[in-house]
């Protein structure tokens, strides 16, 4: 099968097939090993539960007082090193570093099917799996939150903590110090080796009237070469950039993986979070229990955050009673979620000359370049590397607050005997590029819930994508800037890039190119944007719905605090990465604060 489809980068395939279960294997033998690190009764400061974006963070600059005996726990195993490669992202996807989570199905969405919602399972969590694109989002966003009654997260409040991380490798940009910073613990930059069609994508926007911006200074809506969390060609995941460096050296930070967090550990009468229950990942029935003499901090990311708290008895009455669950605190834990969402259907052909899938020779000695200088086509991450956000007319005109972002993802398409096959190869070699429109102010709500107090059961998710019209017709006009105007331009026409009018099979009902069509692809081949958010939410005492304080503190549980994507009140117009640390950076200072 392999050789039929492409006999001139069997490499390729081989690589595609191999990469992810070398990955598996590294896990699974990981895993065998008990957490002999941990036993059972011991005390810390603080527990920190998830070593995932946030999780990571926050165990590292709880661990710069020396004082305070800091335990990260996190379900998945050690950072596998082929992740560290640009180009080889995707094939960490699906395998044992991915929760794989599955939404329920819904006629409404992803084709009336469960859709996978990919999510870190690996000490990194997210950061492992990422795209890696460090987008930070626009001001507006975080003003939303401040106008939402919390004191303390407006935009001039939350940027010295992008700044706190930042190591910004691009001296130009670097040098607008009122939104760029030099000297922190994550590297920011372009990557090493810069794909031919980014440039030629950066054109075709510019030639329809876009500038070039940085989406993390003064201007968003515009075209751009995007930064990576990345250093010298290789991932900088929070493992990487934040617990790395300290593991060995910090004698009061323990980090242990391949072991969950069953439940937090409250006592119900002082209402006080004292501890946490766990339970080894590989042989569940190897349980135990620390204590926590100042602090529990839930971050394990916006799908299984909510599922800690509820296990532990926080959460809507209704469900915790109905799931056989003592009730603690009620709160409206999992409710408000949300998601960028977007769908993979709008995809150009490239001509013979911008193709780049290359010949087995050439992918070996690409091998070799990156095994020696970090450099070369696996440093890159192909068309990803180039990123248009643009306004769709139902955004508001006059302010610069872009609605829709492009995501550009290589894609490969062999023509055989047996017909078109398409599969995944290092980003960087390719002959197709799918356009992704994302919704990025979606307005759709959804929920996330547990199925019964089973720990190790997946919780429920109901994303709702495309509840809301105004996110259908938002995507809708996204599709139509690039089968009309893009795919006019001069630039993609001088050189052959044209766009596939091949309807997917289940749209092809329905004309190509009509807002139908573009409505039955959203609604049959749905997408997450990866960006799963708001589930234990921040608020005022006002908002009956919030979870959580500024202080990011429980309601009315003591010494229990969330740390991640879940605190979101209202999910902005940037991808999660960077505003996940930037949370983590500050709460990790209000915690510093309130134990001085
Ligand atoms: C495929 C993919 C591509 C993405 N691309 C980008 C991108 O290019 N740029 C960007 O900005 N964002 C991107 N994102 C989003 C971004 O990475 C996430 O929003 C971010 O990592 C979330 O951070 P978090 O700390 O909230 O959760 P996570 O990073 O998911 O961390 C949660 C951690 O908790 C652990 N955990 C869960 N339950 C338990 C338990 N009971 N006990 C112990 N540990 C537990 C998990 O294993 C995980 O490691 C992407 C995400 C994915 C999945």
């Amino acid at each position: 099968m392999v050789s039929v489809a492409c006999p001139a980068t069997v490499l390729l395939c081989y690589l595609a097939w191999h990469l992810p279960k070398l990955i598996d294997q590294q896990q699974e033998i990981g895993s065998l090993f008990p957490p002999f690190r941990i036993f059972d009764g011991e005390r810390y400061d603080f527990i920190i539960v998830g070593g995932g974006s946030a999780g990571c963070v926050v165990a590292s600059r709880l661990s710069e007082i020396s004082d305070w005996k800091v335990l990260l726990l996190e379900a998945g195993g050690e950072e596998p090193p082929q992740v560290d490669v640009p180009a080889y992202t995707p094939f960490s996807w699906e395998t044992s570093v991915d929760w794989q989570f599955q939404t329920e199905p819904h006629e409404g969405y992803c084709g009336g099917k469960s859709c996978t919602w990919n999510a870190g399972k690996v000490l990194g969590g997210g950061s492992v799996l990422n795209g890696m694109i460090y987008n930070r989002g626009n001001a507006r966003s975080y003003d939303a939150w401040k106008k939402l009654g919390n004191d303390g997260w407006g935009f001039e409040d939350v940027l010295p903590y992008f700044k706190k991380s930042e190591n910004n490798g691009d001296p130009p940009i670097a040098a607008n110090s009122r939104y760029h910073a030099v000297g922190g613990l994550l590297n920011v930059q372009r990557l090493p080796y810069q794909d031919k069609n980014a440039q030629l994508i950066v054109e075709a926007f510019r030639e329809l009237g876009y500038t070039s911006v940085d989406i993390n200074g003064g201007t968003q809506t515009g075209v751009t070469l995007l930064q990576f969390t990345q250093k010298d060609g290789s991932r900088m995941s929070t493992n990487r950039a934040f617990i790395e460096p300290f593991r060995d050296g910090r004698k009061n930070l323990k980090v242990v993986t391949n072991v969950r967090v069953t439940k937090v550990l409250i006592d119900p009468n002082k209402k006080t979070a004292y501890g946490v229950e766990y339970a080894w990942e590989k042989h569940r029935h190897i349980r135990g229990k620390v204590y926590a003499n100042k602090e529990v901090i839930v971050s394990s990311g916006a799908l299984k955050s909510p599922q800690v708290l509820m296990l532990s008895g926080i959460g809507p009455r209704s469900i915790l009673s109905a799931a056989g669950i003592d009730v603690i605190e009620d709160l409206q834990v999992g409710q408000n979620l949300q998601d960028h969402v977007s769908m993979p259907g709008i995809v150009f052909k490239l001509g013979e000359k911008q193709q780049t899938l290359s010949s087995n020779q050439k992918v070996l000695r690409d091998i070799l370049e990156y095994a020696r200088h970090h450099k070369g086509p696996l440093s890159g991450t192909g068309s990803l590397e180039a990123s248009g956000y643009i306004k769709s007319r139902y955004a508001d005109q006059a302010i610069d607050y872009p609605d829709i972002e492009y995501t550009l993802l290589p894609q490969v398409v062999i023509n055989t005997s047996l017909g078109e096959i398409r599969f995944t190869t290092p980003f960087p070699e390719y002959n197709r590029i799918m356009f992704k429109p994302t919704v990025m102010l979606a307005k759709s709500i959804g929920y996330v819930t547990v199925q019964n107090k089973d720990p190790f059961l997946q919780p429920i998710i109901v994303p709702n994508c495309f509840a809301n019209i105004k996110d259908l017709n938002a995507f809708i006009d996204g599709c139509n800037f690039v089968a009309k105007n893009l795919s006019n331009t001069k630039v993609f026409k001088d050189v052959g890039v044209s766009l596939d009018t091949t309807p997917l099979p289940n749209c092809c009902h329905v004309e190509f190119g009509t807002n139908d069509y573009w409505a039955c692809l959203a609604r049959k081949y749905t997408y997450t944007g990866f960006h799963y958010s708001g589930t234990c939410k921040m608020g005022p005492d006002s908002d009956l719905a919030a979870v959580l304080d500024a202080q990011l503190r429980v309601r009315g549980v003591q010494h229990l605090r969330v740390i991640d994507a879940s605190i979101i009140p209202t999910l902005g117009n940037s991808n999660t990465n960077a505003p996940v640390i930037m949370i983590a950076e500050k709460a990790s200072d209000m915690i510093k604060e309130a134990w001085k």
